[in-house]
Parts: structure tokens; sequence; C-alpha cells
């Protein structure tokens, strides 16, 4: 493990007289998996807002890989090396699953759609190794995602085949911080267990540092380095699975919101 390649230092976010999150420091090192948990509401996903530059800190800063990325444009941070899914999936449905992959390394090359749209033998040559691209990203995923369906629309993908072409898309832009937004949401057990290895595998074999919010506490469990605890935008506790989870500010945040989920 490195250096810190993600660091929020004091980040507040308030909405109106609503404060979200309230003076986070949270970090991230090259080569770590960190997840974040927390009830609903805790503030997780506007974590992911503002490391994405959907929102900009209302106080503290956000460095990544030594520099600040603080009011940077969304587009300006994804080139910078951060790529995220969501947790409602935002795939082109009437896409091929390919064209869904391209569409996202387009967004991030020079040529942009617009000028990919005149035919010159340098746009037929970018076009080409575009879709290369896409085709290693989508390889990655191995037999869930095997070549007979590169060329099928995206609304003919099961659920969990989707939250898969969800991350291929993320990784096409070549992120080095990839944020996941519960990537096992509505997964069987079975997808469930294939979910958290491939997390594993976006690490050991794509190279990736990973931030992740999840609820299911067995892909938790299986896939962290380091927990990090939110409520009421706070931090409550951070350290292993097994000291996180059984930290009593933890269990007594859990409490009355059904508890932690584990399937
Ligand atoms: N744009 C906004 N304007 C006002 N309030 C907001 C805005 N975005 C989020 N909030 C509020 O911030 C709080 C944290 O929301 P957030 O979506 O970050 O929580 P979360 O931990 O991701 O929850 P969940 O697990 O339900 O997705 C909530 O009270 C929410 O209503």
């Amino acid at each position: 493990m490195g250096e810190k390649l993600l660091d929020l230092q004091g980040v507040s976010m308030a909405f109106g007289g609503l404060t979200v999150i309230d003076g986070l420091d949270l970090h991230v090192d090259e080569g770590e998996i960190v997840s974040v948990i927390g009830p609903n509401g805790a503030g997780k996903t506007t974590l992911f807002n503002l490391v994405t530059g959907v929102y900009e800190p209302s106080a503290g800063d956000i460095v990544f890989a030594g520099e600040s990325i603080k009011g940077l444009e969304p587009h300006r941070i994804t080139r910078k090396g951060i790529a995220r899914t969501f947790q409602t999936l935002r795939l082109f449905l009437n896409m091929s699953v390919r064209e869904n992959v391209m569409a996202a390394a387009y967004g991030h090359t020079r040529a942009g759609v617009f000028r990919s749209m005149f035919r010159t033998p340098g746009q037929r040559r970018e076009e080409k190794e575009i879709r290369e691209l896409a085709e290693r990203c989508l390889a990655f995923f191995g037999e869930r995602l095997m070549g007979y369906r590169w060329d099928q629309p995206a609304y003919s993908l099961s659920y969990a085949n989707r939250r898969r072409l969800e991350i291929a898309r993320a990784t096409a832009t070549k992120p080095r911080l990839l944020l996941l937004d519960e990537p096992a949401a509505g997964m069987n057990p079975k997808e469930t267990q294939e979910i958290t290895e491939l997390i594993g595998k976006l690490r050991s074999e794509g190279g990736f540092t990973i931030l992740v919010i999840e609820h299911d506490m067995h892909v938790v469990e299986g896939i962290s380095d380091r927990v990090v605890a939110l409520d009421h935008g706070v931090k409550i506790a951070e350290g292993s699975f097994e000291d996180v989870a059984t930290a009593p500010q933890v269990v007594e945040a859990y409490l009355g919101t059904g508890g932690m989920a584990r399937k």
C-alpha cells in the first residue's frame, strides 16, 4: 500500500441550514479498498458527490494525488483519474453493451462525441482504439459479460449484468480511483459473492484503488482493508471490519434502522 491517493481534510457540506457532512477527514491510500458504511441519510452519497465535483464543499479541502480538486468541474475530476458508478444505474438502455462502454471512453478522449462524427482516418483509428479499450474493459468480467452480449442492447441484460456494465463504463475512463456506490444492491447471494470477488480483482488485476459504499456487510467484510462508518455526516468509527462492525456507536447508529444487512 502506498501514499494517500485521496485525502478529504475537514470537509463539510451544508444544504441551506442542514449540515450533511461535518468536518470529515477521510483518506484512501494508493492500492487500498476502503468501504463507507452508515445508515440511510448518513451522508454517503453526498460524500461521493463531493469527491466527484457534483457539489463543492462548504469547508475543508479534497486532495487527489497530491493536488486539490476542490471546486473543479466533474469532467475535470474524471480526467484527473476518478470514476464512479451510481446507486441508480445510468446506462443508455437502447445502445449496445459495447457502445455503452465506448460512450464512457469517448467522453474522456480528445475527440469527444462531436469530432468523432467526422470520419477522417485519424478518427477511424481512434474509434478502433476506443472499441478495443471497451472490449478489454468488458472482457474483465469474464463469462458474465461474454462477447456475444456486446452487441445486445443494454436493456436485454439482467440487473446484475447492468451493474457489471456500469462498472465497465467507469473503468473505461482509465481511473486511478474507482468509487462504487452500492455495487451489490439488488443482487442475490451468488451474485453478491461474485461481486465481492470482482472488486478484489479490480484491485489486484485492474490496479484500481477503490472507495465503496455498501450496505451488505458480507461484501464489506469480504473486500475492505479499512471501513469508515458515518452517521449524520460525522465519522463515528474507522478501522478493520471487525472493529467497526462491533463498535458500540456503530451498532447504536443502526438500531432502529433495521440493523445491518446480512443476506
Ligand atoms: N441536494 C440536497 N439538498 C438538500 N439536502 C440534501 C441534498 N442531498 C442530500 N441531502 C440530505 O443529506 C442527507 C444525507 O444524504 P445522502 O444521500 O448523502 O445519504 P446516504 O448516506 O447516501 O443515504 P442512503 O443510504 O439512503 O443512500 C439526507 O438527509 C439528505 O436528505
